[in-house]
């Protein structure tokens, strides 16, 4: 109960957060543009003058008195404007700066609950465009939108029958806002799923374009992104069909609505009700009125996508997972343990292991085989924490892992996964896992992955910037760095995902001398082997087959299979299936 209620209290923090401050500020700008708009009826005032006292008496000091007043609150009407705008343009960067690291952090985590890369991008996204949207022009008409009864009351003065007409045209045009609210509001959504699924196939083509153009496929990997721009496009060009033609329909309005109160002001004062240059007034006062109302609608796409934008961040900061606040305990050194472990695919909610126990106690290393496909790599990713369990707890020294800081996790866990990429930075930062390198712990990580030398032979050794995909290193070369960074800092538990699947003969005796080390210095290593050379150094073996741990115990006990003895040569993910389907020598297993 006092967890759910901290767990809540931290939700409606980070939604407070979210909008932190911007009540006063946004107070002062519609203050500002109260008295910007109170200045934009110099035109109006100006022409009045202008028509009604300077041409009539033909004085030109009285023009050039007027001119210059009007010339002066010009000037001030402007200088306010540009306030108001950097004011704008820094609550969107200040917005950003507060918002955006929370956003990362889910985009970040939203592939571990089956989202794709571009979705995640996506959500990233949203903070961009919330400070463009703050930094534009469709706020700015926000705030100018609750003035206009100022210039509808500034026409009611010169002409209850002009206000009536303003008025008129005011209630249309914002009728037509609304129409455009409802005719645009579920394209729009569908536009943007659309654009997401753009975004994946740009990203999967770029992914695999090796693949593509070795295999001469790219015209069908086109076709594909054709396929999903059209649909994109054909959603958006329906959506701002619409957008566009109320657009088209008010900017009319507004001129015919202008041109109205000409000719209705023109028939005024031929009856005598008003003077000519009321008239003027009456029109730019008019005209300026309906702006707002005009940009509000030429703008609704940015607003909409702000709209979304927001909603989207509201949602993310209340489902962010909660942070934890873990006792300091001192860093694990006894057990490593998976209890009764149910691990499902993120997103499609499919079980893929259920039920696995494994006990491991510190200096001792697991080996893990079994046929492809069996939940070896999807039984690694649920003990490092990567994907969450369903039921069951992965437990160091007894305590669940969601009990540890990210600090001690950090010095705790070293992982390989099987699809390792490095970072776009240099060598060292990526061994030290782009913290600032201890030197010495760089290197001792870089001599336990056999990958010392090879980085010293390089003309920046250490220093080498490996860019975005480490084109310029080996396939072997990538994955001894990636091991480096399993084994840098000495961690407790050491989880490898086939180590040495790109490794050559040297590779796999470092490998198999890195298991032994951390076993020595009393560490912990599971390691998912389909070569028999990684399992030298394991004192225990798992068999993992149809998402179960179908076998578990010493090696020398899984490994003595009497049925269907394995020949040194045998891939063990094979040696896997044959032991499952041989009858088990004793009972190893938890
Ligand atoms: N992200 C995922 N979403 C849904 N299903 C998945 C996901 N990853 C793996 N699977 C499924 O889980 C099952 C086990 O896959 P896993 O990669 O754990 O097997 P494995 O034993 O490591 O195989 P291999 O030896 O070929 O690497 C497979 O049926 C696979 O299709």
């Amino acid at each position: 109960m006092a967890r759910s209620s901290s767990r809540q209290s931290d939700k409606d923090a980070r939604l407070a957060r979210l909008t932190a401050g911007l009540r006063p500020v946004f107070l002062y700008i519609f203050g500002l543009s109260g008295i910007i708009n109170i200045l934009a009826l110099t035109g109006a005032f100006y022409m009045m003058q202008i028509y009604d006292r300077a041409l009539m008496s033909g004085s030109i000091p009285t023009l050039a008195l007027i001119s210059v007043l009007a010339l002066g609150l010009y000037m001030f009407q402007g200088g306010l404007d540009v306030i108001r705008s950097q004011i704008l343009h820094r609550v969107g960067a200040r917005f950003d700066a507060r918002v955006a690291p929370d956003i990362h952090r889910m985009s970040i985590d939203m592939p571990r609950y089956g989202f794709s890369v571009a979705e995640a991008m996506e959500r990233g996204r949203t903070v961009d465009t919330l400070r463009n949207f703050f930094g534009g022009p469709a706020l700015v008409s926000l705030f100018d939108l609750p003035w206009m009864p100022i210039f509808l009351a500034f026409v009611f003065v010169l002409h209850p029958y002009l206000g009536a007409l303003a008025i008129g045209g005011a209630v249309v045009l914002t009728l037509m806002t609304v129409l455009t609210e409802l005719l645009t509001r579920k394209a729009n959504a569908q536009v943007s799923r659309a654009a997401v699924q753009r975004s994946s196939v740009a990203e999967a083509n770029a992914r695999n374009a090796d693949v593509i153009k070795a295999m001469g496929f790219s015209s069908q990997a086109l076709a594909q992104f054709q396929q999903a721009n059209d649909a994109h496009l054909t959603l958006q060009s329906g959506s701002s069909d619409v957008t566009r033609t109320v657009g088209a329909l008010s900017k009319v309005l507004r001129m015919m609505l202008q041109s109205a109160v000409l000719g209705l002001g023109a028939y005024l004062t031929i009856m005598g009700e008003m003077t000519a240059g009321a008239i003027i007034a009456a029109s730019v006062a008019s005209a300026r009125a309906l702006a707002p109302i005009d940009s509000t609608i030429a703008n609704w796409k940015n607003l909409i996508a702000a709209r979304n934008a927001m909603a989207t961040i509201r949602q993310t900061m209340a489902a962010l997972p909660e942070q934890a606040r873990p006792l300091q305990m001192p860093d694990p050194k006894q057990s490593f343990s998976a209890e009764g472990i149910t691990v499902v695919a993120p997103g499609s909610g499919r079980v893929l292991l259920s039920d696995v126990t494994i006990q491991l106690e510190a200096g001792q290393a697991l080996g893990l085989i079994g046929p492809s496909g069996g939940g070896k790599s999807s039984l690694m990713r649920a003990m490092a924490g990567v994907w969450p369990v369903l039921r069951g707890h992965v437990r160091l020294d007894g305590a669940d892992l969601v009990q540890w800081g990210e600090d001690t996790i950090s010095r705790s866990f070293g992982y390989l996964p099987q699809d390792y990429t490095l970072f776009d930075t240099t060598i060292a930062r990526n061994i030290s896992r782009l913290a600032d390198p201890d030197p010495e712990k760089v290197i001792a990580a870089a001599r336990a992955a056999g990958v010392h030398e090879m980085i010293l032979a390089m003309p920046d050794g250490y220093e080498t910037e490996l860019g975005a995909s480490a084109t310029s290193l080996s396939g072997g070369q990538r994955q001894r760095i990636a091991l480096a960074r399993a084994l840098y800092g000495d961690p407790f538990v050491v989880l490898l995902d086939e180590p040495n699947s790109n490794l050559d003969a040297e590779g796999e005796r470092a490998v198999s001398h890195a298991i032994q080390s951390i076993r020595d210095r009393g560490g912990i290593v599971i390691v998912v082997a389909h070569r028999p050379s990684a399992l030298e150094h394991v004192d225990l073996v798992g068999v993992v087959q149809d998402g179960a741990l179908s076998r578990f115990g010493p090696k020398s006990e899984i490994m003595r299979v009497k049925a269907a003895p394995v020949p040194p040569a045998t891939p063990l993910r094979e040696a896997g299936a044959a032991m499952k389907a041989a009858p088990a020598p004793e009972d190893t297993g938890t």
